[in-house]
């Protein structure tokens, strides 16, 4: 072992250390100030001699942290993050307890400035590689800032424009576009096939790991494990089951629609992106906790605690820390964390749904409960907490852009309206039976506009995937094991190659079986279509998504006649439209609902 001794003799601001057999000059950086360095003599070398030590190995961790990870500075932020409290924590222990009579101030400066020296220079070494040829990334090309940094995507994703953002990049690169220092983008229909629907297809990143209590279906990111898991998904989302919800989804909807009435009678017009995320919230917890004991009615009360949009806040920040995921993990502890109000809503259904003796109807929940040996409370929760995110937030913002698309567009507008009041005159209304709301499903026009809505409105980024160890081709490309991959889903909507010359128009005619469909300037390739995602990570909930979709539509203009309210600016609502995951929608949707009085009603609602 070798010893290390620190003479204590001053050499004109300079110390004598001795590592075994050799010695040498410790230069003094506060020289020429000797009075304050002889207040804390033997203090100081023995904690700069930690610090060069800590520096060493910190060092040795983050190349290896980056090296293995290529880059990828998750795990590296949070040793560094521990490190740097550590620091701080043996120089206060060190002034404070151990030797008071130290000035803590300038203990304390000292330490400040050799972390900041220590992330200096592990920065300058990580910027250097990042961009230098010998990352494996190097070969792609993309904007130096994003080759160094997370920030660009982070920063867009905060201003709710990364669908734009990604748009240009690949306009400016090409269809392959190094996003971030371990991340690429890549605008390919094939590569969508690669990494979502392939038999090897790539597993869910580290980002999608929150370390929640129980492990629930939405974070589990290997695909063997989330298989197992997905099964009771499956049958709680199966055709029988989803007929199972059909009555209390008439139920919210009939709510829904009187509400709109009742406001535009109140007030002349009404927000239509409030009910429907109301609508939609009522509606996942009903369906999905059976509706004993649990129920909540948003829509009557107008929600006052603003309950409905804390799943879209949920989800927002749960995006936008995907890319500083360490600091997501202390954030959330925070009671005043709107994650943590989430978790804690779910926990509370899930408990008293765990406790209910009866239950309306074959719910969700009845699905998972069913499938466990032993009820996990933690993993319900968890499943319970992706049940409400994923079909309020979701649901509400796509059904108000479907709205938008419609009430913007005359010609579809009249097109569906004549449709639907020919299927479901007022002698053969729509009511909650299986035949009726199947019916709805053979409406060609009702389809089409869901179809070209969902294309258009989905202005998500991309699902982020990592690439396996030992590397993947795609598009006979190779990209090395752990890169994170992203195909941009709005990219691939807005794509002439996918959907025609005309890509950025509102035609629901590219869906339609007719002659007109298959012009050119109308393609509409459905394997393109990513709204639900793909292969088996996709949407579990696609076929109740359309189902709802389907009904509240046909339920508003069978009932009511709707219109944009006076003064409605379109290109500014659609300018207000962003996305972070979640669908924000900053305008409100101004409209006018009145009930249809000419040919009586054309739906039958289930008697209470
Ligand atoms: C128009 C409405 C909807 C859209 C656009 C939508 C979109 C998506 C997308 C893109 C994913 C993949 C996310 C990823 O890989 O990161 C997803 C997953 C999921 N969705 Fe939906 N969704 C909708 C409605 C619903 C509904 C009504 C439910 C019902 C509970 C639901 C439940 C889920 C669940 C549980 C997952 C995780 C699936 C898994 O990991 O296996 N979604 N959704």
């Amino acid at each position: 072992m070798v010893e290390v001794n620190i003479d204590d003799r001053r050499h004109n601001g300079a110390s004598l250390i001795h590592f075994g057999e050799a010695s040498f000059y410790c230069e003094d950086p506060w020289h020429p100030h000797p009075p304050t360095v002889r207040a804390y003599g033997r203090a100081r070398e023995t904690l700069a001699i930690f610090f060069c030590t800590a520096m060493f190995s910190h060092g040795l961790h983050q190349s290896a942290a980056f090296v293995a990870l290529r880059g990828h500075m998750v795990q590296g932020d949070i040793a560094a993050a521990a490190l740097a409290t550590l620091y701080l924590a043996v120089a206060i222990l060190y002034a404070v307890v151990l030797q008071p009579e130290w000035a803590l101030i300038t203990t304390l400066w000292h330490a400040a400035y050799l972390i900041t020296l220590t992330f200096a220079a592990v920065w300058i070494c990580f910027i250097v590689y990042r961009i230098s040829p010998l990352h494996p990334l190097h070969k792609f090309p993309g904007p130096v800032l994003n080759r160094v940094t997370e920030l660009p995507l982070a920063y867009t994703a905060a201003r709710l424009n990364r669908h734009l953002y990604l748009c240009q990049l690949h306009d400016q690169y090409g269809p392959v576009v190094r996003t971030g220092p371990n991340s690429i983008s890549i605008n390919s229909k094939t590569a969508a096939y690669t990494i979502h629907k392939s038999a090897q297809c790539f597993n869910k990143t580290e980002a999608y790991d929150l370390h929640l209590k129980g492990e629930g279906l939405f974070f589990i990111k290997e695909r063997d494990r989330h298989a197992m898991r997905r099964r009771p998904w499956n049958r709680a989302m199966s055709n029988e089951a989803i007929q199972e919800y059909t009555e209390p989804l008439f139920r919210t909807t009939q709510a829904f629609v009187d509400r709109l009435a009742r406001d535009t009678e109140a007030k002349g017009s009404v927000d239509f992106v409030r009910c429907v995320t109301q609508w939609a919230f009522d509606t996942a917890a009903l369906i999905t906790f059976g509706g004993n004991g649990t129920e909540m009615s948003l829509l009557a009360s107008d929600d006052p605690d603003e309950l409905a949009d804390k799943p879209r806040i949920s989800l927002a920040s749960f995006e936008f820390f995907s890319h500083l995921p360490w600091l997501f993990h202390i954030l959330k502890h925070f009671p005043a964390s709107v994650f943590r109000q989430v978790e804690e809503f779910s926990l509370k259904q899930a408990e008293r749904r765990l406790q209910a003796e009866k239950i309306q109807f074959k719910d969700i929940f009845s699905y998972w409960v069913e499938d466990a040996e032993q009820p996990n409370l933690d993993e319900l929760a968890t499943d319970s907490l992706s049940a409400i995110i994923a079909a309020t937030e979701t649901i509400s913002s796509m059904t108000s852009l479907v709205f938008f698309f419609i009430l913007s567009n005359p010609h579809w507008h009249r097109a569906l309206c004549t449709e639907l009041r020919a299927a479901f005159p007022a002698h053969a209304p729509l009511t909650a039976s299986p035949v009726s709301t199947d019916a709805l499903d053979a409406l060609p026009i009702l389809t089409a506009v869901i179809h070209e809505a969902f294309r258009l409105g989905a202005v998500f980024a991309g699902l982020s995937r990592v690439v396996p160890p030992g590397g993947a081709l795609i598009d006979g490309v190779l990209f090395p094991g752990g890169t994170v991959v992203s195909v941009p889903i709005y990219a691939q909507h807005l794509s002439a190659e996918n959907f025609g010359a005309e890509p950025a128009a509102f035609n629901p005619a590219r869906w339609l079986p007719s002659a007109e469909s298959n012009s050119e300037n109308l393609k509409a390739d459905r394997g393109a279509l990513l709204t639900f995602g793909a292969g088996p990570f996709n949407c579990v909930g696609q076929r109740l998504a359309y189902k709802q979709t389907r009904l509240v539509l046909a339920c508003v203009f069978l009932l009511l006649d709707v219109e944009l309210g006076d003064g409605f600016d379109k290109e500014r609502w659609w300018a207000g439209v962003g996305n972070l995951r979640a669908t924000v929608i900053r305008e409100p949707l101004e409209v006018r609902a009145r009930r249809r009085v000419a040919s009586g009603p054309g739906v039958v609602f289930p008697s209470a």
